[in-house]
């Protein structure tokens, strides 16, 4: 895998991610469901420092008829970013490290009464295999806010820092049936979603209004990118 000036940042991002994003914590008190609709579960838990709220967001959903590595690969590939995210006024690809990492300048759109934001994070991709050979691989996709010479931090705007992560695992279902998996209709593919987001807004914002922002914008989030899978994808041959 060819290195470059953030390997080293990413490889500890990444592995804190799939330590930790996966833990079933549900059952504990510490997350408040946010939203509920369908297989899509949206929690929060309030968190605020020196009076910013810090949010942490963590979503579960179980889609039917993608894989893995679709979901993640439609998350990461900045040539359809725009299509499907709809809080955005634009997105920059200004490098690509490698095949796999990307970085990304994006301006979110503004909600009144806050500044408006934006965000420069490195995008990386990439399968995680699973203990059991049986299975798929999982997939990842990590944004994490770094700085880039491309994107100076331009007043009025406020630059707002993101660590989020997208992991997604591909069951199939009567496995059994079939000898070549690229033969599996799509019918019988279930893909368990796990979103997690930190977002410090790099300002100060009403802890009211940026609380409701996210009541409303994440699972609207969520539920858009994942009906775009589907859509994208249902006349496509499966990618494993
Ligand atoms: C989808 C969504 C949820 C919650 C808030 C908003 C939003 N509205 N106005 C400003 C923002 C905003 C501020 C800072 C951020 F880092 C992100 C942010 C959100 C998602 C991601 S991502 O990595 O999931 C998708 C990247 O396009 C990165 C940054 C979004 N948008």
């Amino acid at each position: 895998v060819p290195r470059h000036r953030l390997s080293d940042e990413i490889e500890k991002i990444v592995q804190e991610h799939l330590k930790f994003d996966l833990v079933d914590d549900f059952n504990s008190n510490i997350w408040e469901l946010l939203a509920a609709d369908g297989e899509m579960k949206v929690y929060r838990r309030e968190l605020e420092e020196n009076g910013i709220v810090l949010d942490p967001l963590k979503a579960v959903h179980s889609v039917k008829g993608v894989t893995g590595h679709e979901v993640c690969k439609y998350f990461w590939d900045p040539a359809v970013r725009m299509e499907w995210e709809g809080t955005l006024d634009s997105s920059r690809m200004l490098e690509a490290l490698s095949d796999d990492t990307l970085i990304f300048n994006q301006v979110h759109k503004r909600v009144w009464p806050a500044a408006q934001r934006d965000t420069c994070f490195w995008s990386h991709i990439r399968s995680v295999s699973k203990e059991n050979k049986n299975d798929l691989d999982d997939w990842i996709v990590v944004n994490y806010s770094t700085t880039h010479d491309s994107a100076p931090i331009k007043e009025p705007m406020i630059r707002a820092w993101a660590n989020v992560a997208l992991i997604c695992s591909t069951i199939i279902l009567n496995r059994d049936k079939y000898a070549d998996l690229s033969s599996v209709p799509r019918e019988n593919l279930v893909c368990k979603i796990t979103y997690v987001a930190q977002v410090n807004p790099g300002g100060w914002a009403p802890a009211n209004v940026l609380r409701a922002v996210y009541k409303r914008e994440y699972p609207k989030f969520l539920k858009r990118f994942t009906q775009y899978v589907m859509d994208k994808t249902k006349k496509l041959p499966i990618l494993l």
